[in-house]
Formats: C-alpha cells, structure tokens, sequence
C-alpha cells in the first residue's frame, strides 16, 4: 500500500507569485505574510531587475521580521531569473531555509512582467498568477501561460470594477473559461473575506505539498502564435523570450 508518509517533503513549499507590472504581486505576499505569519514560518525573495524596491516595501510594511525578506536584483527581464536560469534564485531560496530552517513557505515574487512570465517548476512548487481590474477585463481572455496555467488565477482590485467599467464576475467567468475551470480568485485587500479565501488556499497548497499530494506542474512556455495586425499582414513567430504584444 501507498505510505503518505514515505512521500512527506522536508523543505519549504516555494511558492511563486508572478504577473504584469502593479498588478499587486507584492500586495499579495503582504496579505499572505500578515494573515499566515502566526500559523507558519515564512520567507520572502523578490525579484527586481535594478533594485531592491519590492523588498524595501514589504520590510516597511513589517509583515515579516526584515531579515526573512531578501532581495534578488536580476539585472535583465524577469523571465530570465524565474525560468531561463533560476541559479540566482534557487541559491537565495536555499539559503533563506538553511537561515531560518525549517521554513514552512518561502514565496518568491517574481519581478512585474507581461502575459507570459512564468515560473519554472525547478524554482517553485506552485505559482500564483496576479492580474488586476484596472488592467481591463479583456486581458483574462488573452490567455498566456500564466493565465491559463498558473496553480491559481488572482483577479486583484476589484474594489476597482466600477471605477474601471470592468464586470468582475464576466472577467471571473472568462478567466474561469481560459483555465479550462481552474481556480480563479476574485481578490480586493479592502473585503477581507476574499483575502481569506486566499489564505485559505495557501494554507491548503502547503498543507497538500508538506503530505506529498502536490506535484509542481509547468504552465510551460508562450507558445508559438500569430498577430493579424491587419489585413493580410500579419506574422508569426517563436517566441524565446516574454514580450507580448498585446
Ligand atoms: N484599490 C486597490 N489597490 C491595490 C490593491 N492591491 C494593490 N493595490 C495597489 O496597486 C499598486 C501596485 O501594487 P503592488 O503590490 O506594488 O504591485 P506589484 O505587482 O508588486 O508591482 P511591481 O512589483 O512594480 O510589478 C499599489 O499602489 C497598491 O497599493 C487592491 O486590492 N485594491
């Protein structure tokens, strides 16, 4: 018979958090560290490409003791330090659970890119894709790798909705679609209960992975696609790096 216990992992679950720029990445691992902190030891690396701002913020906010917060400067496009060459990483999140072992969660927030930056399962366990309202609803429709793959799908600010003409539960609906019915979470960190659902799923990933239930899947790559800017002008093309062009 199958021993749950034989599978148990002994290391932290690494926990990626990604998205385009100002989505509220650095709000989410905030909200994290705040509600999780007394339940779980927790650490934090953010990815920036030339400096430690994201850092800075979540050591001023004082969601974590400021030491359990470090910085990785990537000096090029995030993409490369979270899926191309994750050695930067990888050596920082080690050392962060060497430091402060044992660590139950070290969430890595990924420097802000577009649609197409995602994580390699050689980095993180599971990953969050954080889009926002303020974005535009059509953007859940646009698909990418994150959108459709990541572990969950966060629709961040929808206190905003009405301010930006966005249908929350129409972009909920098409992200839900995009994601062949994957999680999508509808989150705001001024209505608490959704913050809690966030929580809520955390706390069930870490809890799944520390038994041995959560096997790391790759949302893969941008695939190769096709931009029919007009008529009869359009191109096609590989892409090996993450610029969209949306
Ligand atoms: N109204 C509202 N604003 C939010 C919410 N979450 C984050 N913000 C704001 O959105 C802005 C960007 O948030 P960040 O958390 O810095 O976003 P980020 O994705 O980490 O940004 P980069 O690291 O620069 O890509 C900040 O001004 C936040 O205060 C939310 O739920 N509602």
């Amino acid at each position: 018979m199958h021993d749950l216990n034989e599978t148990k992992q002994s290391r932290a679950l690494r926990l990626g958090v990604a998205g385009p720029v100002g989505t509220g990445k650095s709000s989410v691992i905030a909200a994290i560290c705040r509600h999780l902190r007394d339940e779980f030891q927790i650490g934090v690396i953010t990815n920036d490409i030339y400096t430690d701002e994201d850092a800075r913020f979540l050591r001023s906010a004082g969601v974590l003791p400021e030491e359990r917060i470090r910085a990785v400067e990537t000096g090029s496009c995030p993409h490369t330090a979270i899926r191309d060459d994750v050695t930067m990483n990888l050596i920082a999140v080690e050392d962060m659970e060497r430091d402060f072992a044992p660590l139950d969660i070290v969430l890595v927030e990924s420097g802000g890119d577009n649609l197409t930056a995602t994580f390699s399962p050689a980095l993180v366990d599971a990953q969050l894709f954080v889009l926002d309202v303020a974005g535009g609803g059509d953007v859940a429709r646009k698909g990418g790798p994150g959108i459709s793959g990541a572990d969950l799908l966060v629709i961040n600010k929808i206190d905003l909705g009405e301010h930006v003409d966005v249908d929350v539960k129409q972009m909920v609906a098409d992200a839900t679609n995009a994601r062949d019915g994957g999680p999508v979470l509808a989150l705001s960190r001024k209505r608490p209960e959704t913050v809690e659902q966030l929580c809520g799923w955390v706390r069930e990933m870490q809890k799944t992975y520390a038994a041995g239930g959560h096997i790391p899947k790759d949302p893969g790559p941008m695939a190769p696609h096709h931009h029919a800017h007009d008529e009869g002008h359009g191109h096609s093309h590989d892409h090996d790096h993450a610029h969209s062009h949306d």
